[in-house]
């Protein structure tokens, strides 16, 4: 359904995860048909995905905007606010998103919540003064009513998982997230922290994928 969104001539970003991948994939079987398009890659792996397709690569150094970013999301509600962030790749993602005429996500249905928060919001760090960084983190997760705590996310190999900007990502479990946007405004407030999850007011349509076809879900904004 997204590639039906996508004209020729369009400058794209390309989304994280494995979802966003099928996305990547079908992008590159229509460019090996000769279909023409400029592309920003949201992560070093969906760039390599891209690079292994031949698809055209630029960056936002190069180009001042794009159409449309079709990306996944670890959550979305009716709103289309989102959580993102699940394989770290939160904070490209939300560049390109921004540097972006129209956001279109795609999901499938166990990803649509009523509220935000069921799925561990991911918070990007900066490495240095980790410690303060977190117990200012956990201040705002008690004043925000959160039912977890904050985990520092791990790689396969037990080691700190590291993005690609060279951060480390904290996963805050809220449960529900009542305030989204008192929410990040406040985390954002923090020096240590880069970026969150929380895609707000962002994203125009989604794509939702349910047993009965695929729902399209849009917004006013
Ligand atoms: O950092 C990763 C991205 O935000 C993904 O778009 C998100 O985690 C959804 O990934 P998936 O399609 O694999 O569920």
């Amino acid at each position: 359904m997204a590639l039906t969104q996508v004209e020729s001539g369009m400058r794209l970003g390309l989304g994280t995860g494995s979802t966003a991948k099928h996305f990547v994939e079908l992008l590159g079987e229509r460019v090996a048909q000769g279909f023409d398009c400029l592309c920003v890659p949201t992560s070093e792996v969906t760039a390599a995905q891209a690079r292994s397709l031949d698809i055209p690569l630029t960056d936002l150094d190069t180009i001042d905007r794009l159409d449309i970013t079709i990306d996944g999301a670890d959550e979305l509600d009716l709103a289309l606010n989102l959580i993102k962030g699940g394989g770290g790749a939160l904070l490209r993602e939300k560049i390109v998103a921004a540097a972006s005429d129209q956001m279109i996500v795609i999901a499938d249905a166990s990803k649509l919540v009523e509220t935000l928060g069921r799925y561990p919001l991911p918070i990007e760090v900066n490495p240095f003064g980790l410690g303060a960084t977190r117990r200012s983190i956990e201040a705002v997760l008690v004043a925000q009513g959160a039912e977890g705590g904050l985990k520092l996310r791990l790689a396969a190999t037990g080691e700190s998982f590291v993005t690609d900007g060279g951060h480390l990502i904290l996963d805050a479990f809220f449960g529900r997230i009542s305030q989204p946007e008192a929410l990040s405004r406040a985390l954002l407030d923090i020096p240590g922290v880069v970026q969150h999850g929380l895609f707000l007011n962002m994203c125009k349509k989604a794509y939702v994928a349910t047993a009965d076809g695929v729902r399209t879900i849009l917004t006013e904004r």
